[in-house]
Parts: C-alpha cells; sequence; structure tokens
C-alpha cells in the first residue's frame, strides 16, 4: 500500500509557538495538519473495527476486542465497570479503546496501517523538525503513538507521564472531533496548583496539544450525552 499524504499546515508560526511552549510548558496549535489530512485519519478513526478497550486493575493492563467484550454476560460487564469505578475513586484508573502503532521504524515501514504511516511521518523530516523547534527539545528522535477512543464512561485518571527510562521530551495529543460539547465531558485537564484553577482542554477538531512531562493531568470522563466517541492520536515525542 502506498503511503497516505500528510501534510502540516504551511502557515504555523514555529517561532512564536516555541516562545508559548517555553513559557507555559504547554500549547495548543490549532489547525495543525493540512485539513485533508485530518480529515482522512478522522474518517479512518470512525471507520476502524480493530478497537481495543484497555483499563487497568491495579498494576495490571486488561484488554478487551470487541469479540471478546461481545461475549460477555450483562452481569460481567457491570461486575467490570464496577470495579473500574470503584477503583477510580482514589487511585489511578484509566478505561477507553486503543489502537497500538509499534515504536520501532522497520516495523511501522512493513505495516500496512495509515496509523503507523502517520508515526513515521511524525517521527522524520520536517514534521519531527518542527517539534523539536516548537518544544526546544533537539534530543526528540521520534514520536511513539496509539489512537484512542473515549466512549461514554471513559476516562483517565490524575497521573504526570513522567515513566523511567522512556526519555519522554513531551507528550502531545492530536485531537480530531469535527464536533464536540464542553459538556460532553473528555476534556483534557490541567491539575490546579495551590491557588486552585485548573485548566481544560476541549478535543477539538485538528487541534494538537503538546505538554512538557512531567506535569499531572487527567482526561475527564466521557458523558452519556456525548454523540460521538472522543477520538485521538496521541503519545510522546522521545528521545532514543
Ligand atoms: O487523551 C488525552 O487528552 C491525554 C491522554 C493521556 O494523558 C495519556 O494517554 O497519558
Ligand atoms: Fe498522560
Amino acid at each position: 500500500m502506498s503511503s497516505p499524504p500528510f501534510a502540516l499546515n504551511p502557515a504555523l508560526d514555529a517561532t512564536a509557538l516555541a516562545a508559548r511552549f517555553a513559557r507555559d510548558g504547554r500549547l495548543q496549535i490549532v489547525d495543525i495538519l493540512a485539513p485533508e489530512s485530518a480529515t482522512m485519519l478522522h474518517a479512518m478513526l470512525r471507520e476502524r473495527t480493530d478497537w481495543r478497550q484497555v483499563l487497568n486493575s491495579g498494576g495490571r493492563v486488561m484488554e478487551l476486542d470487541r469479540a471478546t467484550r461481545a461475549a460477555m454476560s450483562e452481569e460481567q460487564r457491570a461486575a467490570l465497570d464496577t470495579a473500574v469505578y470503584a477503583a477510580a475513586r482514589a487511585g489511578f484508573q484509566y478505561r477507553y479503546e486503543t489502537i497500538r502503532v509499534p515504536d520501532d521504524e522497520a516495523a511501522r515501514r512493513t505495516s500496512d496501517d495509515p496509523l503507523a504511516a502517520f508515526a513515521s511521518w511524525l517521527s522524520s523530516g520536517k514534521p519531527r523538525a518542527f517539534l523539536r523547534m516548537v518544544t526546544g527539545a533537539d534530543g526528540i528522535d521520534f514520536a511513539d503513538a496509539q489512537a484512542t477512543a473515549y466512549a461514554p464512561g471513559d476516562f483517565l485518571t490524575g497521573h504526570d507521564d513522567a515513566v523511567a527510562g522512556r526519555h519522554r521530551h513531551a507528550a502531545y495529543v492530536l485531537s480530531l472531533n469535527p464536533m464536540w460539547r464542553t459538556e460532553w465531558g473528555g476534556l483534557l485537564l490541567f491539575h490546579a496548583g495551590d491557588d486552585g484553577w485548573a485548566q481544560a482542554v476541549e478535543p477539538r477538531f485538528n487541534t494538537l496539544n503538546l505538554f512538557r512531562v512531567p506535569q499531572m493531568h487527567s482526561v475527564s470522563e466521557v458523558t452519556r450525552a456525548a454523540a460521538y466517541r472522543r477520538y485521538s492520536i496521541t503519545g510522546w515525542l522521545r528521545g532514543q
């Protein structure tokens, strides 16, 4: 399969964005991609059927593909929900759907998944140079990546993204939601400091959120009113 074409929006001002990132340690870049690239990615995510629900049970990760979930009884699903929300009361907990992308460039090249092509594209040439410039992190070698979809009831509690040995210079979230309401939840929350003010980011279309690691953040629960799942491509800009 030939690689799908991806392009950055040529109007972005990397110098101005870099100044803001340096000042705040976080940044929202509206219209990050050429519109056709974002439209293609969004359509692709909506069509995919290979999503796997991931959730943690203490330190263990559970992954349930759609067939496995469909085969569960109502009682099993309810018991799992109860366990997930009980654990979220005080601890670190998440539940959302994912499609993973390999970190390895050779594996990405042999994949026919457009998400692998996107991760490769983001990890070299102009996009990587742009991300290095905006974050001021010359040590960025590649972007790891996964697609995520948060359905009603899905969430990710507070954490700071710091994992020893992963060389994460910054986190990124490319939001791909043509229509969203604040009330639907699924907000990327930067937690409050002593002053009690938190910052909430709506998951808009073709918008890249970039933030320095570590800092405390979470994704608020998507409500039952949400008409769509919350789609993103997300990961970290990493050194080798
Ligand atoms: O989807 C988001 O807005 C943030 C995701 C996140 O924090 C993570 O995956 O570590
Ligand atoms: Fe995170």
